[in-house]
């Protein structure tokens, strides 16, 4: 039994914790898998890698739009996997190295942990660890579906053609052909990558819109526009699959059910089937059972809102929990904003003596207003805040101002026919409730929207209290502000 001053679980967000503030403490850090977490490794970092390429490779396969003769010719997919791993590998082991070998405080356990009782835990070599305080950051896992013929085991296996985002950048070469499953955020990226790059790609999608939970614009035209660029299969799923003698992958589609006439596709052969359906919360291979550890319906690791970890609706004694594993968000700058709540909240408890002394006065609560998020897919989408619907349904005085990308003049310039802005705002306190965003470059003009909102800004004072470079392309978010029929 080897005891510790401080446990982290997790190195994504969680890794970002320990600082020179723990110096004189007993850290120990647990990682089943590749340091840094999923963003890094898998997530985030990677896939955007990939879809700068992607996009510009886009771009030239046809610029005729603004009298271009352009045209793509082929990714070199072993150079630029390596450009993107070379970069990220080298972060992870570093990372490694100086939490393992360059921080005497601190013993790097490189393997699953599991919780024996609210603060102890039996790593999957057999080591038993007892801490007095303990973050939990473990992170989330693809959800994979049963589907006749589809040995799980083979999911994410080497030389397996079935793969959840976790293995699908690392593959050798580049696919002839590849199936994606789901119409989320990972299909909607993952779509844009293998098409831009030239990959034979098709979307299969049980509903008939693309983004769930998006705002019902952003739906009806992103999937109008993606559908436009992408081999969109609406209203079907996987029936079975088969790998074949060459390794390729039959895929035999049904109904759902969800798309009055949906046509469902002829078996379809495939170099690479992706899973894009969905992430659940990794508690599971924690056995918070074991610690008494309340979780929710989806699995998360119910926390209070300073994010104390909760047994029976009451904090654990010095135990918190951050990101994907107990977030309703799954996003990186969620746990990272989590993780610096969660370390004031622990230097605090520090502060207060025995674990869970710190009275709620000296704790920091989480802040969930106006989380954003962006789609790095063709077209690109972002958004923040509540959507139209959640808006009425909440009971606002529900106001929305539009403007199209080819309203303003650097749509023009662009020639862009589909990009637009939708705000939605409350009539009566001028206060904007949500934006929602499709076009290029969405992901950054969105921000003005983001501070409006975690400020309380006034719509009409962000649009008309300040100068918009004329003629850059924010203008068309002046555009979408000064629409609003604020009276
Ligand atoms: C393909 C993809 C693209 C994404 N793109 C974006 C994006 O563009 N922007 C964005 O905001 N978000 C994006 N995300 C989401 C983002 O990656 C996550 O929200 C974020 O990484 C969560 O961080 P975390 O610290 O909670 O968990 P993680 O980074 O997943 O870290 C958890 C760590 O805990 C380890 N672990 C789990 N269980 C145990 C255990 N029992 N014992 C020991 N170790 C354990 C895991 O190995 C993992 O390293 C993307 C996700 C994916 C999959
Ligand atoms: N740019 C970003 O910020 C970014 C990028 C990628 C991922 N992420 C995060 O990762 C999370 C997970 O991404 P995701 O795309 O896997 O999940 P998602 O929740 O966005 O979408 C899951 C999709 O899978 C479908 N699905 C579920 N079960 C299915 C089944 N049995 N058969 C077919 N389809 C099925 C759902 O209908 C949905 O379309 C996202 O919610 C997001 O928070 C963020």
């Amino acid at each position: 039994m080897t005891h510790f001053d401080v446990l982290v679980i997790g190195t994504g967000s969680g890794n970002s914790i320990i600082n020179h503030r723990f110096d004189g403490l007993r850290v120990a850090i647990a990682e089943e898998d590749r340091f840094g977490g999923t963003c890094l490794n898998a997530g985030c970092i990677p896939t955007k890698m990939y879809v700068y390429p992607a996009t510009r490779a886009e771009e030239a396969a046809d610029s005729s739009a603004v009298n271009l003769s352009t045209s793509y010719g082929s990714a070199d997919w072993p150079a630029l996997r390596d450009r993107i791993f070379a970069r990220i590998d080298a972060i992870e082991a570093d990372g490694r190295a100086y939490r393992t070998e360059r921080q005497e405080n601190v013993t790097v356990f490189p393997e699953h942990v599991r919780f024996t009782g609210p603060h102890s835990l039996v790593t999957a070599s057999g080591r038993e660890i007892t801490a007095d305080r303990i973050v939990i950051a473990a992170g989330s896992a693809p959800v994979v579906p049963e589907i006749p013929g589809l040995d799980p085991a083979r999911v994410d296996a080497p030389d397996s053609p079935f793969h959840t985002s976790r293995t699908i950048m690392r593959l050798d070469s580049q696919p002839e052909s590849v199936l994606i499953l789901g119409s989320g955020f990972i299909s909607a990226e993952f779509g844009h990558i293998f098409s831009g790059l030239g990959t034979r790609t098709v979307v299969a999608i049980r509903g008939d819109r693309m983004l769930p939970g998006a705002d019902a614009a952003i739906r009806d035209r992103f999937t109008a526009e993606f559908s436009a660029r992408h081999d969109v299969r609406p209203g079907v799923e996987a029936a079975s699959v088969r790998v074949l003698d060459d390794g390729r992958v039959e895929v035999a589609f049904r109904a759902t059910g969800r798309v009055p006439g949906a046509e469902v596709p002829a078996p379809l052969v495939v170099e690479r089937v992706l899973f894009a359906t969905g992430r659940a919360p990794a508690s599971a291979g924690l056995s918070p059972q074991a610690a008494g550890i309340d979780t929710r319906a989806d699995g998360r690791i119910a926390v209070d809102e300073y994010l104390r970890v909760l047994a029976d609706g009451a904090p654990v004694p010095g135990v918190f929990a951050l990101g994907d594993i107990s977030s309703p968000h799954q996003l990186k700058h969620v746990a990272n904003h989590e993780a610096r709540v969660v370390k004031a909240n622990l230097v605090a408890d520090l502060d207060a003596g025995a674990p869970g002394g710190a009275p709620a006065s000296a704790l920091t609560p989480v802040n969930h207003k106006g989380v954003p998020a962006a789609v790095f897919s063709s077209p690109q989408v972002a958004h923040v805040g509540m959507t139209e619907e959640e808006a009425r349904a909440a009971g606002h005085d529900v106001v929305v101002g539009t403007r199209d990308y080819g309203g303003v003049a650097y749509g023009w310039a662009m020639e862009d026919t589909t990009g637009f802005v939708k705000v939605v705002a409350d009539r009566s306190s001028r206060l904007l409730l949500g934006a929602h965003l499709m076009g290029p470059e969405a992901s950054m003009i969105i921000q003005p929207l983001i501070q409006a909102i975690a400020f309380d800004q006034p719509a009409d004072e962000v649009a008309k209290g300040q100068y918009w470079i004329h003629p850059a392309l924010p203008e068309v978010v002046e555009n979408a502000l000064l629409d609003l029929d604020l009276r």
